[in-house]
């Protein structure tokens, strides 16, 4: 099996087809919506909050609300009066259940849920899909996270309509170390086999480290990727700043570390400091023009074009170049 990560890959241009990067066209369609960029923060309590949530769905972009310490149906009764679409979390837990269920009693709904677990592929997580397809038909249901191709067929056969990839590529992730399992490390050639057999959506989740991860993600067959550190840092994002030496840092944590869990059990995450740069409307917009330039660079015009080129594998003596597979 051929292994590789972001770090180690690169794509190989085609003939430009366009006169100018303005002309290439980074939206794309996710569920019963389209989205300015293919680019999601992550659903972590120090990556948004609600003012970012509020902000990212009334300028089209997409946004999952997190599940910590979160009322889920007044915030999403807070959505719907702006008139603005609304996508939660949920876990596996009784509570989960009754956030369904009052969705459905109240007539609020909801336009996206993502199950959002460390080991999605379980049956926990089966019966969570059943109770949303049927207490809530219309949501569209993100399933995760799982690393196997074989999790991703189990989950769209339980009527997942995305599956999340990424077993422990995180920054803030230990699970590699702690547990001896995952993707971290060849979270891009584990995107690309999962994505052999998806036939729905694939959100691409943790390990991005560049903007143009966001093109490698999409060469390897995701739909959506999303991103935690790359937006930790930002002057808007939730996390708590300290000063160190003078400089600023945003504090960036798992959600399975101690610092979101407030108890030292089932830790699989670790707190890191992000240093602060910039805001996040300029981040999305310098995404959007180098996600714009990758198009150009695939010789293509739309988003799927990326998906047509060839790559090399670098480093040491298994440099190779690979023809579309
Ligand atoms: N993408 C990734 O690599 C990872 C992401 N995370 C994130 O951390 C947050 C917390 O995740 P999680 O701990 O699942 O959430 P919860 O604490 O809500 O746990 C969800 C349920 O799954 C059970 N569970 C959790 N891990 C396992 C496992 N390895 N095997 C069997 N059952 C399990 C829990 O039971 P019990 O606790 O009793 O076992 C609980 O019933 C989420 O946001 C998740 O996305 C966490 C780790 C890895
Ligand atoms: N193993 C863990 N993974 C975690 C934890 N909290 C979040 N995550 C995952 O990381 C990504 C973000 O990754 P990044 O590389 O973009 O920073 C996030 O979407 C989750 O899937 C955790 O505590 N442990």
């Amino acid at each position: 099996m051929e292994i590789f990560d972001y770090d180690n890959i690169l794509l190989l241009p085609r003939k430009c087809r366009v006169q100018s990067r303005s002309e290439c066209d980074t939206s794309v369609e996710f569920g019963p919506r389209r989205f300015k960029l293919p680019v999601v923060p992550a659903n972590m309590k120090t990556v948004l909050d609600e003012p970012i949530a509020e902000y990212l769905a009334s300028n089209g972009y997409f946004y999952v609300m997190h599940r910590f310490e979160i009322d889920n149906l007044a915030f999403a009764r807070r959505m719907r009066d702006r008139g603005l679409f609304v996508s939660i979390s949920v876990g596996v837990k009784q509570a989960d259940y009754e956030v369904v269920d009052r969705l459905a009693a109240e007539g609020l709904g909801a336009d996206y849920i993502t199950i959002d677990i460390a080991h999605g592929h379980a049956e926990t997580v089966q019966r969570m899909i059943a109770h949303i397809k049927q207490k809530l038909p219309q949501s569209f249901v993100i399933a995760g996270n799982v690393g196997t191709p074989e999790a991703v067929i189990d989950l769209e056969n339980w009527g997942a309509d995305a599956t999340k990839v990424g077993v422990g590529p995180g920054k803030v992730c230990i699970t590699r170390l702690k547990t001896g399992f995952g993707t971290g490390g060849w979270q891009l050639s584990a995107l690309k086999w999962c994505a052999r057999v998806a036939t729905k959506p694939i959100v691409a989740d943790g390990g991005i480290r560049e903007h143009g991860d966001i093109a490698k993600s999409v060469r390897f067959g995701a739909t959506m990727v999303m991103i935690g550190s790359l937006f930790a840092g930002l002057e808007e994002s939730p996390g708590r700043t300290v000063e160190v030496d003078g400089r600023l840092y945003k504090e960036y944590y798992g959600s399975a570390s101690d610092f979101n869990k407030g108890e030292y059990k089932h830790v699989e995450g670790k707190r890191i400091l992000e240093p602060v740069k910039g805001k996040l409307a300029d981040t999305l917009r310098e995404m959007q023009e180098d996600l714009q330039s990758s198009i150009s660079y695939a010789g293509g015009r739309v988003l799927a074009d990326i998906r047509k080129v060839n790559y090399v594998i670098l480093g040491g003596n298994n440099a190779a170049e690979h023809l579309l597979m």
